[in-house]
């Protein structure tokens, strides 16, 4: 698989304003690489850039091996240059045509012949389950299905780079998962580069094969969705990741010989690092699920105060106070536990990550030989 696209300390300015810095990324052919961060970080101003539509003031956008922007030498290649097809699913569709001939309309400039062009009509229709809507026109459709006649017009002409931005926003919860499977499987069939622009971390997990994590105009971690979940590299991106939010509690740490001994309120901790802390102190942070709820003392169990029980059906949340600590955690089914009872929590210490508390950065676990 080679380098679809790279971008290299591209950065971009509206009116003196600094949207995006310094991003350096590269997106490899079939990758499903997905743009995830809160609303204005500069997901969509880099997907435009990619596109053509925007001009970074800085830096280098390769694509396929061209150099299309070089803002030191004011190279820009126009959208329609870019030895690709580029296509937005935000485009809006062609008010005068049917949903059959908006999808059409793509195939015939390519000249493709009549029944090519129905066939292949009619497949993306199938795909995108939307037969029976090919005679109506776009005003008669509804926003989740005028999202689902633009993509269905966005693979018809197999393109080689797809790019999506918020595709499935106007579509109910029911909707969204089965066209997220349906993307899913498309992007399997047609091994197209797709790159998609979301806000939804639970979309951007279940899709992607890459997360490019944006906050405020940077770009802070690149990594499989697995990776990110597990371990998110600044503390503001595990924030971000995962509902509920996970739990941060404070420590001090200290060298101890071969590992490092974490203090906190939740008591001592002795854990492999790979590297040293910036400081003294520390942010421990725990998944909700890594939790483990016992109703019995148990050896190594820190007593904690049910403080509030939230069932969800599939899963229970429970809200839990350790002196001044406060601590969610997270089971799968219904649990009966008694608001302002005493149980005893474990987890894993290999699932803690520990971040330095000034910088948010992550500090690894495992010795030098898991390097
Ligand atoms: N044409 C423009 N002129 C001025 N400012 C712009 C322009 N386009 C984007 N911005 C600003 O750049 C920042 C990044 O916008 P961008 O659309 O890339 O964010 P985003 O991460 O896609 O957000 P959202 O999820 O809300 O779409 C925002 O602060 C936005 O207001």
């Amino acid at each position: 698989m080679g380098t679809m696209i790279q971008l290299q300390q591209v950065g971009k300015t509206f009116d003196g304003n600094h949207v995006l810095n310094n991003v350096n990324l590269t997106i490899q052919e079939g990758d499903f690489m997905t743009f995830l961060g809160p609303s204005g970080c500069g997901k969509t101003t880099t997907l435009r850039i990619i596109a053509g539509l925007e001009q970074p003031n800085v830096g280098i956008v390769t694509i396929s091996g061209n150099v299309v922007d070089n803002a030191a030498l004011h190279q820009h290649t126009a959208p329609g240059d870019r030895g690709l097809s580029l296509v937005f699913q935000s485009y809006a569709l062609w008010p005068h045509m049917t949903v059959y001939e908006n999808i059409a309309f793509g195939l015939s400039i390519k000249k493709l012949g009549k029944p090519d062009i129905k066939r292949k009509v009619e497949e993306s229709l199938e795909k995108m389950r939307i037969r029976e809507l090919r005679d109506r026109y776009p005003s008669e459709l509804s926003g989740g299905q005028q999202q689902r006649v633009a993509i269905a017009r966005a693979i018809v002409t197999e393109p080689t780079i797809l790019l999506l931005d918020e595709p499935l926003s106007n579509l109910d919860a029911k909707l969204r998962i089965e066209m997220r499977t349906e993307l899913k499987r498309l992007h399997r069939d047609l091994k197209t580069t797709i790159i998609y622009v979301t806000h939804d971390q639970v979309e951007a997990l279940t899709l992607s094969t890459k997360i490019a994590v944006f906050f405020k105009g940077q770009l802070v971690q690149v990594d499989t969705p697995r990776g990110l979940y597990r371990n998110p590299a600044t503390l503001e991106v595990a924030d971000f990741i995962g509902n509920p939010s996970i739990n941060f509690v404070p420590a001090s740490i200290a060298k101890a010989g071969e590992l490092w001994q974490i203090q906190s309120e939740l008591g001592l901790l002795d854990l492999p690092l790979q590297d040293e802390p910036s400081g003294d102190e520390v942010v421990l942070a725990l998944k909700p699920e890594d939790l483990h709820l016992s109703e019995v003392p148990i050896p190594g169990g820190i007593p904690c105060q049910i403080y509030s029980v939230f069932p969800a059906g599939s899963e229970t949340l429970i809200q839990l106070q350790h002196g001044e600590v406060t601590l969610m955690a997270k089971t799968i089914g219904e649990a009966d536990f008694e608001t302002d009872s005493t149980v005893w929590v474990t987890f894993p210490s290999e699932k803690v990550n520990v971040y330095n508390r000034k910088s948010g950065s992550l500090i690894p676990q495992g010795g030098a030989l898991q390097r």
